[in-house]
């Protein structure tokens, strides 16, 4: 009732007034007769209909609340949940992750997604529960970070394949050499989220350790790489494979830049391969597990740990429970609060945990501990993006820790500027292929979802060079006109068009959806990047050949939903943000702003050079000088004007004598020289006072 037509918007006031009173009319015959409105529920039949709902089922409902929202993000969510759960179980086991994915078509719109790891497997006992309950994992209740966090990743990817083809998950484990292989087939029973073993009557099937385990699970269809440890997963699920923004492909390629010691092997549905091969053969130092801070905590949740604390004195629960509480400290905290550091901490009342709180929240209490926190580090953030995305100048910045609501946290941000776009790579048959999987209605609309730095403007550019209209709808492409796009992808400039790419990482694993809502992307789009000598129009991503790696990490992301797509904007998370863009922007601006003046003043050398010979020619006729002398004097002059030509870089950006100082650029940075795609300079440890390594990768 409450939708109003066009007709309603149309009609005269007295007619709104009079149905206005007619629905008043209707609204009183819920009225009874005795005036009073008529009870059509009472409280009983209310308490009749109560009932508890499990976890499994309402996220059985909420699926899009995972990131089960469309078949096509299904797959990805699925992969990513396997492969984010296998480079935690290694790194946390101390192995170099090597990782296999696989994705089997099965059907129409149906896939087998298979991951394996080379990690500490799962014992036996465990496995079930990991996959066939949702909020069961080892990360939730500890502070330390990593990929996983809430322990529902991989078992709601089992219950969606569940729930969309019935078939179950299957497992394979091993935990050592001399150790039995477990197979298990699981279901979750959504009405009690509990598992439900599906295998070996009831109870899975152990594979002995002197048999072949490739062989024993040929007949399941369950590829097993020969590894002393690890574990496999396999769900099958209703989903769509396509390539492009967002999908699998480009989850796996910005997975590898973020973490340069993995191996990850990829053969996609079409049976086509691709490796990428660590380049960083030492793991990450281990992040340790801290306790809270009290900065983060809160009235309800300090009750509670009072309520459940094994101390017995109230000194001993602060230094306990809280990291950088000495017992100096805690007995400033317990003064500022009137209570006794001797007093029972299970017998605090209301009105003393209040005091408690607020006593913890205003003594002065050293920020928490950062060993914590994993960052990549500014060499490797280098190197992956020079491994992977193409580019003259590269630059990377990792900030100070700092702490949100208690929490730690860390940004690194890497800038890779010059590269050409993902269009040029593009052949007919990849595009004919990206044609017929995409479901964009309008050709404009492909290109900027399909390909990373296409803006509307760029679109706009290769279509006018193909001469193809925008609102055309890409399956109806006839095959002149695809080879027009295709050549068009390859040949159009898109140096002005494009957009600054933003990889988003959190905790080293890639965010691809919900940019819009992240805090990454708003705190890049309100950082004022034309100092820096990019253009952008205000609160929009600027335009150039750029691309920005930026990543959180901490011991608790705030996503802003279960699906871990989006970081919440807190303002200690956006400041440390602006300032680590500043920082490779000034190092971007200083590049940018060195290769047009050396270009300037090359134009400005031209000019002279194609005059100076007419110029010597005249004075040596109107003077009676030697003509060569005077060609000889006046390229000296040239040259003396325009000496920053020859300085630091030529007009391709390459460095031509003296390269600029690592103090100049006060950081990491590479720069590389165009013509053999070889990097001209690297300066690892640039930071001034410190010393300087220079590098060649
Ligand atoms: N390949 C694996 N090897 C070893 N342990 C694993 C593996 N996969 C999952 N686990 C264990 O299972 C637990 C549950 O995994 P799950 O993906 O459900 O949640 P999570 O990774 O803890 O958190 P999130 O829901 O944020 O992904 C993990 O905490 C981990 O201890």
């Amino acid at each position: 009732m409450g939708v109003s037509t066009a007709k309603q918007d149309q009609q005269s006031p007295q007619t709104i007034e009079k149905s206005r009173q007619a629905g008043q009319s209707e609204a009183s015959s819920a009225v009874g007769g005795n005036g009073q409105p008529r009870r059509r529920v009472s409280a009983e039949s209310l308490a009749a209909k109560q009932r508890e709902i499990s976890v499994s089922e309402f996220f059985a409902k909420n699926r899009h609340l995972l990131g089960f929202d469309n078949p096509r993000k299904a797959l990805l969510t699925a992969v990513k949940e396997a492969v984010d759960n296998a480079l935690d179980a290694c790194e946390e086991a101390g192995v170099l992750p090597e990782v296999w994915v696989r994705i089997d078509p099965t059907g129409e719109s149906r896939y087998r997604v298979i991951v394996q790891d080379n990690g500490p497997g799962i014992v036996k006992k465990q496995i079930p529960l990991i996959f066939g309950k949702l909020l069961y994992g080892s990360k939730f209740h500890r502070l330390r970070q990593s990929r996983g966090q809430q322990g529902i990743g991989i078992s709601a990817a089992g219950m969606y394949g569940l729930l969309t083809t019935g078939k179950p998950v299957s497992i394979v484990s091993k935990t050592g050499p001399r150790k039995p292989a477990h197979f298990y087939q699981i279901q979750i029973d959504t009405k009690n989220n509990r598992p439900e073993i599906v295998n070996g009557k009831g109870d899975g099937v152990d594979i002995p350790a002197n048999e072949n385990i490739g062989e024993f699970l040929q007949p399941f269809g369950l590829p097993w790489n020969d590894v002393e440890h690890g574990t496999l997963v396999a769900i099958e699920l209703e989903a769509k494979y396509q390539r492009g923004r967002g999908s699998v492909d480009e989850y796996l390629f910005q997975t590898a830049i973020a973490n340069p010691h993995v191996t990850l092997h990829y053969q996609d549905p079409e049976g086509k391969t691709r490796d990428f091969p660590r380049v960083a053969e030492q793991l990450p130092p281990e992040p340790k597990e801290i306790k809270p801070h009290p900065y983060g905590v809160e009235l309800g949740w300090l009750v509670t740990m009072l309520k459940d604390t094994k101390a017995n004195t109230l000194s001993g629960f602060l230094t306990e429970s809280f990291s950088r509480v000495s017992p100096a400290v805690a007995q400033k905290i317990l003064e500022t609060a009137g209570l006794s550091s001797r007093a029972n901490p299970r017998r605090v009342g209301r009105h003393e945990a209040e005091a408690l709180f607020q006593a913890l929240q205003t003594t002065k209490i050293q920020s928490p501990a950062t060993d914590c926190l994993s960052p990549i580090g500014e060499e490797l953030i280098l190197r992956g993006l020079r491994q992977l995305v193409p580019g003259e100048f590269y630059t990377a910045v990792t900030r100070p820790p700092a702490v949100y609501r208690g929490n730690p946290f860390q940004v690194e941000v890497g800038l890779a500027y010059g590269g050409a776009p993902a269009t040029y790579r593009v052949s007919l048959e990849t595009l004919e292929e990206l044609l017929a999987e995409t479901d964009a209605r309008t050709l404009r609309q492909f290109l900027t979802t399909t390909f990373d730095g296409i803006g509307p403007e760029g679109a706009d550019k290769i279509l006018q060079q193909a001469r193809l209209k925008a609102r055309m709808s890409p399956a109806k492409l006839k095959a002149r006109e695809r080879q027009q796009l295709c050549e068009a992808l390859q040949s159009v400039n898109l140096t002005e068009g494009q957009t600054m790419t933003v990889l988003r990482y959190a905790n080293r694993v890639p965010l691809l959806f919900q940019a819009g809502a992240c805090a990454i992307t708003q705190t890049v789009m309100s950082t004022n990047w034309r100092p820096y000598g990019l253009s952008q129009s205000r609160n929009s991503l600027p335009t150039g050949p750029v691309t920005l790696l930026v990543h959180f990490a901490s011991v608790w992301v705030p996503f802003t939903s279960e699906s871990k797509e989006a970081i919440a904007a807190y303002p200690e998370i956006q400041k440390e943000l602006r300032l680590a863009f500043q920082a490779v922007g000034r190092r971007l601006g200083m590049y940018l702003r060195r290769r047009l003046r050396v270009r300037q003043q090359g134009e400005r050398r031209n000019i002279f050079l194609r005059y100076l010979k007419e110029v010597a020619n005249a004075v040596s006729v109107m003077r009676g000088v030697d003509r060569d002398e005077v060609y000889r004097d006046l390229m000296e002059v040239a040259k003396r004007v325009t000496a920053e030509a020859d300085l630091k870089l030529d007009e391709h950006g390459r460095p031509v004598r003296d390269d600029p100082t690592p103090e100049e650029f006060d950081g990491a940075v590479i720069i590389v020289n165009p013509e053999n795609e070889e990097p001209a300079q690297t300066v690892i440890s640039g930071k001034k006072n410190s010393p300087v390594q220079l590098q060649m990768f």
